[in-house]
Formats: structure tokens, sequence, C-alpha cells
């Protein structure tokens, strides 16, 4: 007997309520990433989103000459002023930091917030090298928040820093998959997303596991390019389609073929792959999640 797989939602969402999102991301000037991608898609979805930004880039890292400032010294007094005006949170959902006491201040936020949806995306390393940014410490820190994750979205670089395994590149078999996201799991992740595995087959494979849902495979055609703000779409994306009240199965796909069919617009653009993942023509399907 086949068994299909199970998922349910993790957060239920209720008609004419609009959920409010804490967005801990640096922000952007130039390219495509971070707090310039969670604002429109998870705004699209109809959430109320408040960012926290933990650094100010000039552009992605991917340019050269870009130019950092770190807003560690800002957070503290930023978010005890949203206490004293008594904002409430329905997820916080972190991203690219910019040093490690930024991971103690989002546990704070968690402490403040006990019922919010804990949403980790590790961005700190891909294709198996570590972000210019991130220092040993930071690394280190991620890893701690990654295992209080609700749901955990790390590429296999990130999941092999957070489990102090070598990196294997991106063509792993289907073992390696299942024992990366339960040791994940172990470590206190409730549901894990592994985005970008490759089996040789021309198909990106997206893997989803956790307390809500059975494990569960996505696919989607391997577009032959490469651009940057992919992974902050994909999980901004899931992030929106869960608070729209689907399941993590139902997310992972639609983020999967959200990014990819934005890939295929990019590649429409002047120049595009230096300017990165396009998606703003297509935010209407994020919208339609409401339907
Ligand atoms: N070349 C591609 N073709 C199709 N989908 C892609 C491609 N690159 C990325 N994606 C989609 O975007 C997701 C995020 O990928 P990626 O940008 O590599 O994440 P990260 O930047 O966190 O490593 C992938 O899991 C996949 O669903
Ligand atoms: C400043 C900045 N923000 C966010 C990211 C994450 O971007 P991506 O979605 O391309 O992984 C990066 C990656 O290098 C970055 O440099």
């Amino acid at each position: 007997m086949t068994h299909a797989p199970q998922a349910t939602a993790l957060y239920e969402r209720h008609e004419a309520y609009i959920p409010r999102v804490a967005a801990i991301h640096d922000l952007c000037g130039y390219g495509k990433c971070s707090l310039g991608v969670a604002i429109p898609v998870l705004s699209a979805a109809g959430c109320d989103v408040c960012p926290v930004p933990t650094g100010l880039f000039s552009s992605h890292t991917a340019f050269p000459g870009w130019y950092m400032h770190d807003t560690t010294d800002i957070l503290s007094d930023y978010l005890a002023a949203w206490q004293g005006i008594g904002v409430e949170l329905d997820a916080v959902y972190s991203g690219f930091l910019g040093a490690p006491e930024q991971v103690d201040i989002i546990k704070q936020v968690w402490d403040t917030y006990p019922d919010a949806l804990r949403v980790v995306d590790p961005v700190m390393a891909d294709h198996g090298k570590v972000y210019p940014t991130y220092t040993t410490e930071l690394v280190a820190a991620m890893g701690t928040l990654a295992d209080g994750a609700d749901i955990l979205t790390p590429n296999l670089t990130e999941a092999a820093i957070i489990l102090g395994r070598e990196w294997e590149g991106a063509d792993v078999d289907g073992e390696t998959v299942r024992s990366i996201m339960g040791a994940l799991r172990e470590r206190g992740a409730k549901n894990v997303v592994l985005k970008g595995i490759e089996h040789g087959d021309g198909l990106i494979h997206n893997y989803v596991w956790g307390d809500s849902v059975d494990f569960t495979e996505t696919t989607n055609a391997k577009l032959p390019y490469m651009l940057h703000g992919t992974g902050d779409v994909f999980a901004s994306t899931l992030l929106a389609a869960a608070m729209a009240g689907r399941d993590l199965a139902c997310a992972t796909a639609f983020a999967a073929d959200f990014t990819a069919d934005a890939m295929v617009v990019s590649a429409k653009q002047p120049d595009f792959e230096a300017r990165g993942v396009s998606f703003e023509p297509l935010l209407g399907k994020v919208t339609a999640l409401l339907g």
C-alpha cells in the first residue's frame, strides 16, 4: 500500500485578520535580496511586515565594492520601543545577520513573543563557501538559532555547517538528504526545508520534513543559470504561503515554482545575470494565495 504524505498547516489564517511578521534581515540598496524581497512578497500575501534591519548594504555582496553598516547597536532599543507601544507578532522571520550578538537579540524576540512562528533562513553560505561578512562566531551562533526554528530553510552548505559535516556538493543521494534533515530535526528544528539538491537528472529537488509534514519532495526543471536573491525569494514565498494557511508541502512547492518562474522573468531583463532575480511582475501569484 502506498502512503500519501500528510501535512498540516502551521498557521491558521482567519479571513479578515492581517497577520504581523517581523522580518529580521539586512537592507540592500541594490540587488534583489533580504528585506527588498521579504517586504513586497509578504505584503502581497496580505501580511503586515515589520522590518528589523540587521545591516545596511550598498548592494548584495555579489557586487564588488559593497559597503556594509552593522546595525547591532540599535537593535535592542529598536525592539524595546516596539514593546513600549504594544506591538504583537504572529511570526518572526530571520535571515541574513550582521553579528553574533544579533542571534541573542532574535532569541529575546522569540521569548517576548512565545506564540509567534519562528522561521529561520540560516543565510550564511553557498556552494561550500561562507559569505564574506560571516565570522566564525556568527556562523556558530547561527547554528544555535537553527535549532530553535519552527521552519528552517538551509541549503546544503548551510546544513553541513550547522551539523559540523563535510559539504559534499549539490549532488547528494536520497539517503544523505534524510540523514541531514533527520540530524537537523534531532538538534531541535521542528520542520526542515532542504533546498537546491541535484541528483544529476536535470531537476532541482527541494525536500520538506518535520513535525507537521511527512517527508515530501518537490522537483522543478533546473534552469541553466544562477541568480542572486533566489534563496530569499524562495524563503519569503514559502512563508507567504504558510501565512496564507498552506501546509509546508504545499508551501514548499509554491516557493519552488514561484522562484523558477521569477528566474524565467529575470532572463528577459537586460543584463539579467548581474541584476539578480526579478519577481515583481509575479506578485499577483502571491496575492492569489488568499483567494
Ligand atoms: N537554476 C535553477 N533552476 C530552477 N530553480 C532554481 C535554480 N536555482 C535556484 N532555484 C530555486 O531556488 C531555490 C533556492 O536556491 P538558492 O538560491 O540556491 O538558495 P540559497 O541562495 O539559499 O543557496 C532552490 O531550492 C530552487 O527551488
Ligand atoms: C547582503 C546580502 N543579503 C542577502 C544575501 C542572501 O542572498 P541570496 O538570496 O542570494 O542567498 C546575501 C548573499 O550573499 C547578501 O550578500
